[in-house]
């Protein structure tokens, strides 16, 4: 074959299948597709809508020949997917293309990094974004390095015939691919993040929702509403159907709105348009309709649009991935021990309280690294988030202690202290500078100075929202908070007064694994207060949940009555949930005598479920709870288990989860927050990650990480710890006194290196 040629409606659809490396064999369809038709002319495969009459629209042509797209057979999969969002960023306004693509941009020319790093990193894609000054996209080459530009071959001879044959193949009818070429892709009923699906937005709206969830729908666009519900009880799912629904009246109403969906991580967006596309059948979440306009964003997206660092040429470094935050810790690592060797700084912060200046010792030889984990948490969740610096008036607040702050955060009790805090992240942020970077967070800040600028006040009624949808509200930090009113567009009511803002947004505050929802240096600890301009918004709570067990759900509830109380008024409700799906198995722990003998095991055991289970390995998860031990397990598990697992290591690329075939994945729960598995294995439930003494914070953190990750589990709930960590952590005792876990002897090992 020479060239694909796919419409963009014909391209997302693909997005509805699981597909495997055969497809690449013969690119054939399943059988009881019946939207699209393909047909072959010549060397060419054509994937068109089945109603397509005219050959005037535009589409994707992707080159198959001399330095093809998918030369390179291991990565094609996870490439295909490049060129969806790639052509969604350009056909829609629901992605952007994620900043650690690397993306480059020169006239009609495009190039993003081919795939993703455990791929390698070098190989380049590239894409004419107007060929031939068409409406088209053709991505012509992968080329193993980076080549300018204007060296660059176009291939124009197959995109020209790509379209010389289009009309025969809009003309042509669809013949049904042959049995032996339809290989490698399927329809499956479940889409890859876990969602069922069949029933139409109709029928989820009369039959299916919940008396809660259906109220919330309903919520007229008078002001911020509130979604409440532990995990699994439909928050996201309420959320798209009441977007799309509120989307398509206003569409048959001829209101011109826009609407906005925002979330914390691209792996959500994902989420968010596989269901939408699932749902809608009036082609909204395709393409604008007249009226109505839906933009499904991450908020990071939304920041890196009005600021314009493409221009600026500074990359933004992620800090929700495992290689920005490990690069993230090293940083405040090599910054600990220049504090450490210096006489200077050693006579400056002599006065720090015993227990910093033991942990800074410990920490600046390499040895305990919770002081460094800790001083993270403080940088994400309170100095960058709220902008405060050293030799600043917030920053001198800071420093006085002037401004209250929630007892869970980090211990600082002195002055000496906490200018030892702010001493460590001056010179983090001099590092950061001198490698010509910025956190998102710091990002995150100058767009909200942006959001009160007057040229904002200027371009607000032609760029802002009319409406907005926000999930997983608990991850964002208090200046996130912060942005959500002003991105709507000012509106009066009749008599003059502002009209409250129409923000939807769903949370579950125990699912955070960072103190993000802290607010400080503000009189009121409320989650909303004052400056969020969203004080006094409507509250609807979900108790029934539809994602796991009931015996998943009794653990759960156990485990919710060890997390520590915080002091965040009305937000801080016990677990209360009821499982709607039939019983299961009673989770399992499982505790190991050492690291080798839990990861062979429990790699040996998700590798067999992986390979029997219906629906794939994606449905199987290994989840890690501790940062090292996952590090460490990565590389390991590269030389022991090649090609029988899917490692997602930032809250990015979760639609490679499409292409797991057999493989299971391998992450973190922060990484797979909203996703849900039949088969979860959590490991490194350790004592030593958070132990008795450990303060409420890390406590708090500790428990919401295993928290988020046990509720991702379906059906099957498998819990290890093992005892060269200090064995099971105490967290896990209520659950086993009451029997809601079970403990189980390991089996008898094997021994193997790490
Ligand atoms: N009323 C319902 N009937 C049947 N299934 C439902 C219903 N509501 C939600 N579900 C299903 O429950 C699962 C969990 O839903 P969803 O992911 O929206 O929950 P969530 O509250 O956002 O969870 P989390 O906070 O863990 O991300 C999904 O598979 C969804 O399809």
């Amino acid at each position: 074959m020479k060239a694909i040629v796919l419409t963009p409606k014909t391209l997302f659809r693909l997005n509805q299948f699981s597909i495997s490396d055969e497809w690449f064999n013969h690119f054939g369809l399943p059988e009881h597709e019946n939207n699209i038709k393909r047909v072959v002319v010549g060397n060419i495969v054509y994937f068109l809508e089945r109603e397509l009459e005219s050959d005037d629209c535009p589409v994707i042509v992707i080159n198959l020949g001399a330095e093809g797209v998918f030369s390179d057979a291991p990565s094609r999969a996870a490439t295909l997917e490049r060129i969806i969002t790639t052509a969604r960023s350009i056909y829609t306004d629901s992605v952007s293309i994620p900043t650690s693509w690397r993306k480059h941009h020169e006239g009609s020319f495009l190039s993003i990094q081919a795939t993703p790093r455990n791929y390698g990193w070098r190989a380049r894609l590239h894409f004419n974004i107007r060929p031939r000054g068409s409406k088209d996209l053709f991505a012509f080459s992968r080329l193993d390095d980076t080549v300018a530009f204007s060296n660059l071959d176009l291939h124009l001879d197959i995109y020209d015939a790509a379209k010389a044959d289009l009309a025969q193949a809009v003309l042509t009818a669809h013949e049904p691919t042959p049995m032996e070429s339809r290989a490698g892709i399927t329809l499956s009923q479940r889409l890859p993040q876990g969602f069922i699906q069949g029933a139409t937005l109709d029928q989820w709206y009369t039959s299916k929702l919940t008396v809660e969830q259906r109220q919330f729908v309903d919520k007229p666009h008078d002001g911020p509403v509130r979604l409440r519900g532990s995990a699994g009880t439909g928050k996201t799912l309420s959320l798209v159907i009441k977007f799309l629904r509120d989307a398509i009246a206003a569409e048959s109403d001829h209101r011109p709105m826009k609407f906005g969906f925002l979330t914390h991580s691209f792996a959500s967006v994902d989420l968010v348009n596989s269901i939408g596309e699932s749902l809608d059948t009036t082609g909204l979440f395709y393409a604008s309709g007249k009226n109505v306009k839906l933009e499904v964003r991450t908020l990071y997206d939304l920041a890196h649009k009005h600021l314009n660092f493409e221009l600026d040429q500074l990359i933004p470094l992620s800090l929700d991935g495992r290689e920005g935050r490990r690069l993230q810790s090293e940083l405040i690592e090599t910054v600990l021990r220049e504090l450490a060797n210096s006489n200077i700084a050693g006579a400056q912060f002599q006065d720090v309280s015993p227990d910093i200046k033991q942990r800074w010792s410990a920490a600046a030889s390499g040895g305990d690294k919770r002081l460094i984990a800790e001083v993270m948490n403080e940088f994400a969740s309170v100095l960058d988030a709220e902008g405060v610096r050293s030799g600043e008036e917030k920053g001198e607040r800071y420093a006085k202690g002037t401004a209250p702050r929630p007892a869970w955060l980090m211990q600082l009790h002195t002055e000496a202290d906490r200018r030892f805090v702010l001493e460590i992240h001056r010179r983090y942020r001099k590092h950061l500078g001198e490698m010509n970077t910025l956190s998102v967070d710091q990002m995150i800040g100058d767009f909200n100075s942006f959001l009160d600028s007057n040229r904002w006040d200027r371009i607000r009624s032609r760029d802002g929202y009319d409406v907005l949808f926000v999930d997983e509200l608990h991850l964002f930090t208090s200046v996130e908070r912060q942005i959500l009113h002003k991105l709507i567009k000012r509106n009066v009511e009749e008599d003059g007064r502002p009209k409250r803002p129409a923000i939807f947004m769903a949370y579950d505050l125990k699912q955070s694994p960072r103190d993000t929802f802290a607010t400080y240096g503000d009189g009121d600890q409320n989650l909303f207060s004052a400056s969020t301009g969203l004080q006094g918004s409507e509250l609807v709570k979900l108790e029934r949940i539809f994602r796991y067990t009931p015996q998943i759900a009794e653990f759960l509830a156990d485990l919710d009555a060890t997390f520590p109380a915080i002091d965040i008024p009305g937000e801080w409700d016990a677990y209360s949930g009821k499982a709607e799906l039939e019983s299961g198995s009673v989770p399992d722990l499982t505790v190991f005598p050492d690291e080798v003998s839990l990861f062979s095991t429990v790699f040996n055991d998700a590798h067999k479920v992986a390979r029997s289970i219906h629906g794939g390995g994606r449905r199987v998860a290994v989840l890690c709870a501790g940062d090292d031990q996952f590090d460490t397990y990565l590389i390991a598990a590269s030389g022991q288990f090649p090609g029988k697992y899917l490692p997602i290591t930032s809250r990015e690329p979760s639609s490679e989860l499409r292409h797991a075939g057999k493989r299971f994945i391998f992450s973190m729960p922060e990484y797979v927050a909203g996703l849900q598995f039949d088969t979860v294995f959590l490991i490194h439930v350790d004592a030593s990650e958070a132990t008795l003494d450990a303060g409420d914070g890390i406590r708090r953190r500790f428990i919401s990480n295993i928290y988020l990750g046990s509720s991702r589990a379906e059906k099957t709930l498998r819990i290890s710890a093992c005892m060269s960590r200090g064995g099971k952590s105490d967290i896990l005792d209520m659950a086993l006194d009451r029997k809601s876990l079970i403990e189980t002897a390991p089996p008898p090992g094997k021994k193997r290196r790490l």
